[in-house]
Formats: C-alpha cells, sequence, structure tokens
C-alpha cells in the first residue's frame, strides 16, 4: 500500500519490478532517488531546491528517517517519499528506466578487507540499479575511502551501463556544483579526501 498522506512510503515484496514511482505524486515527474541518505540533509535539501522532482529517500535507521521527516516537514515538502528499509528490495519494486538521477553519497565504507563484501557497490546492485535508471539519469557515487573509490569505479566501468561523466572523470577531487554536504562527509573520518564518481546510465 502507497500511503500518499504521510511522505513514507511501503514497498510490498509483490510489486516486484512493477512501482511506478512517478505515480505517488500523480504526475509524470522526473523522479530522484537516494539510497542510505543517513540524516536526510542532501535528500531535503535538493527536494527543497527541485520541488518539480519527486524523490524517493531508502533509509533503514530509524534516527535517519526521524531526521529527514523534521526536515521535510520543517520546508513544509510534499515531493519526498521515505522508505525506512534497505534500498535494495525498494529498487527491486521499482519499474525499468523510472529513474531520472540517483545519488549513492559516501555509503557504509566497510574499510577492513574482510568487511568488504558487505560494500554496496556489489555488480548485482548495478545490474538493478542500471534497469531503473533512464538512459541519460545522473548517477553519483562518493566515498572518503580511498579503496572503496578505486573498488566502485571499477565496478561501474565494469558493468559496462555507465559511462564516467566526462568533465567529471577529469576533477573528481571536486566537489560538484550541485552538491550538498552530507553530516557523513563533514566528519571527515576516511582515509582520503571525498572523491567524487558522476556517471551516466548509457
Ligand atoms: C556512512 S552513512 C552516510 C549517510 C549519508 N549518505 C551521509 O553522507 O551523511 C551510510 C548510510 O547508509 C545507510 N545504509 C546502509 N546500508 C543501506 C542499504 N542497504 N540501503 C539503504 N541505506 C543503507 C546506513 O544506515 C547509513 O545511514
Amino acid at each position: 500500500m502507497i500511503d500518499t498522506l504521510l511522505p513514507t512510503l511501503q514497498v510490498p515484496d509483490a510489486l516486484e519490478g512493477t512501482l511506478d514511482p512517478a505515480g505517488l505524486f500523480g504526475d509524470a515527474r522526473d523522479m530522484w532517488l537516494e539510497i542510505g541518505f543517513g540524516g536526510g540533509e542532501h535528500l531535503v535539501g535538493q527536494a527543497g531546491l527541485h520541488k518539480e522532482v519527486g524523490f524517493i529517500g531508502c533509509e533503514p535507521f530509524i534516527e535517519g528517517m526521524a531526521k529527514a521527516l523534521t526536515g521535510i516537514e520543517a520546508q513544509g515538502l510534499t515531493n519526498v517519499r521515505l522508505v525506512m528499509e534497505d534500498a535494495r528490495p525498494v529498487m527491486a519494486s521499482l519499474k525499468d528506466r523510472s529513474i531520472a538521477r540517483a545519488f549513492i553519497l559516501f555509503p557504509d565504507p566497510w574499510p577492513k578487507k574482510r568487511q568488504q563484501k558487505r560494500r554496496l557497490i556489489q555488480p548485482e546492485f548495478l545490474v538493478v540499479l542500471h534497469r531503473i535508471c533512464k538512459p541519460g539519469a545522473k548517477v553519483r557515487f562518493a566515498t572518503d575511502v580511498k579503496s572503496y573509490a578505486d573498488e566502485a569505479l571499477q565496478r561501474f566501468l565494469a558493468h559496462g551501463g555507465f559511462d564516467w561523466q566526462a568533465e567529471r572523470a577529469d576533477d573528481w577531487r571536486t566537489p560538484p556544483e550541485d552538491h550538498l554536504t552530507t553530516r557523513y562527509e563533514s566528519k571527515k573520518l576516511g582515509d582520503c579526501a571525498p572523491v567524487w564518481l558522476d556517471f551516466i546510465r548509457s
């Protein structure tokens, strides 16, 4: 059931591959997705700047959800739906080519070698991300962990359906002009300055 009154979204398993997110807002607007929005600073900030766009944010932790809801209410935003869940089943529920932009900002770094298999950016994750993104959709990945930056870049390019955005490929250490700083990013916990990888879904 999709709750259109509260800015939250429940996704039943039965919707696999069929949920058209544009329908959440009753029109054919572009839909942007943020995976692991943390406290929601970036999600809420972008939603305030782009009221014509519909946003879906996935974050399994209740503290982040509560923070984002507070921000949504404070700004009176009506263009955001939050899902308090692992993003992967949510992504699996979405229709092909239904997302115009996706953000994966400072995902859990799992820096130790034995933990790295838990990282979000896996080949099978990229298959689903590619399926749900429209051709030409922008996908932004950021991390401040060097081994994750290297691994994610290799995996995006190995997929074959994501082109590294040319102007950003020359300048991956400069925050993109349209970026809004996140809480985790400000903590500077990683082992390198943030790396910004912007891809275009081919
Ligand atoms: C390191 S924090 C970064 C949060 C935020 N993007 C920021 O930059 O402040 C990573 C976030 O991803 C969330 N997360 C981890 N696994 C996830 C998953 N499978 N789906 C959605 N969110 C996830 C965590 O709960 C956490 O809030």
